[in-house]
């Protein structure tokens, strides 16, 4: 299983992504799993969904290359991006609260669904980065559009057109890390929580239609889809392809 979805004391559900090796990529099972885990989250006795990767090394390195390498045209682009994208929308729009427990380098569609979480934990000097660009595609799970919501425009805009690997610290120095910690546990996620856990629910869910009610309003879902058909256009494309497979080269003559 290349997932786990465990039930904490004190109503709080881990989706944990448990594929260490491949640094905790992104393959249809984790989607599978991510939307179940969704789905449980919202009964009752949950009060919070935390996202985290195993080990310490990766948080999450985004989609499994090597297995969405084989999507060659827009069609087959669009349709896995809009599959993670709607998992990802339906993430966002939680009516509880939801956190991205950051345990290591967190890169691509990694960072997307760390955004689609309402708070981030991450471990200090943790790498994260929107690099979609270097592969020559953009976001393409919603996550850009869900970037700009979270942090200053002019700040997101930077972030996604740079394409770069930043240390959680200055991401915390601009408000998209919430809390820096030195070690990501269960315990991490307690400290922060502490507060809320003694508000009841539905004034957590209260709050959190607050600013689906704003999403809604906004056509955040329009603006992601579109979001996810760029990128899909972009994929198709020679230069994305090159990208990928200088990546999976890599790969291969690291193991001769
Ligand atoms: C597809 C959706 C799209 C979106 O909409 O957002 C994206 O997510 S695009 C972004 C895709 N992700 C990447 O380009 C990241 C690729 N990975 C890396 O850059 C690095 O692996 C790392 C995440 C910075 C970690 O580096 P390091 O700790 O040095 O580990 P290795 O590079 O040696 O990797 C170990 C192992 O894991 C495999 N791996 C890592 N990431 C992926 C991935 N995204 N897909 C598939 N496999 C991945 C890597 O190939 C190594 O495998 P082995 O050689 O078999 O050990």
């Amino acid at each position: 299983m290349d997932y786990r979805i465990d039930v904490e004391g004190h109503g709080l559900l881990y989706f944990t992504i448990t594929r260490e090796s491949k640094r905790n990529a992104v393959n249809f099972q984790v989607m599978e799993g991510l939307k179940k885990a969704i789905e449980r989250a919202k009964e009752d006795d949950i009060k919070a969904l935390v996202v985290t990767g195993e080990g310490e090394r990766a948080f999450c390195s985004g989609g499994d290359l090597s297995e969405f390498h084989a999507l060659k045209t827009e069609s087959e682009a669009y349709e896995m991006l809009s599959k993670m994208g709607k998992i990802l929308y339906e993430l966002a729009t939680l009516p509880k609260p939801t956190i991205a427990l950051i345990n290591g380098t967190a890169v691509g569609g990694g960072c997307e669904i760390a955004t689609a979480c309402d708070f981030r934990i991450a471990r200090r000097n943790t790498k994260l980065g929107f690099i979609q660009g270097s592969l020559a595609i953009t976001t393409g799970w919603g996550g850009g559009t869900l970037l700009l919501e979270r942090v200053q425009p002019s700040i997101g805009l930077k972030i996604l057109s740079e394409a770069a690997v930043y240390k959680s610290d200055s991401l915390h120095s601009v408000g998209f890390i919430d809390q820096l910690v030195d070690h990501v546990n269960k315990e991490a996620v307690e400290v922060f929580l502490e507060k809320m856990s003694t508000i009841h629910s539905s004034v957590l869910s209260a709050y959190k239609q607050t600013i689906i009610r704003k999403w809604l309003e906004t056509n955040l879902y329009t603006r992601m889809e579109q979001e996810m058909r760029t990128c899909a256009i972009l994929w198709e494309r020679e230069p994305h392809h090159e990208a990928v497979a200088q990546f999976l080269n890599k790969k291969k003559s690291k193991a001769k």
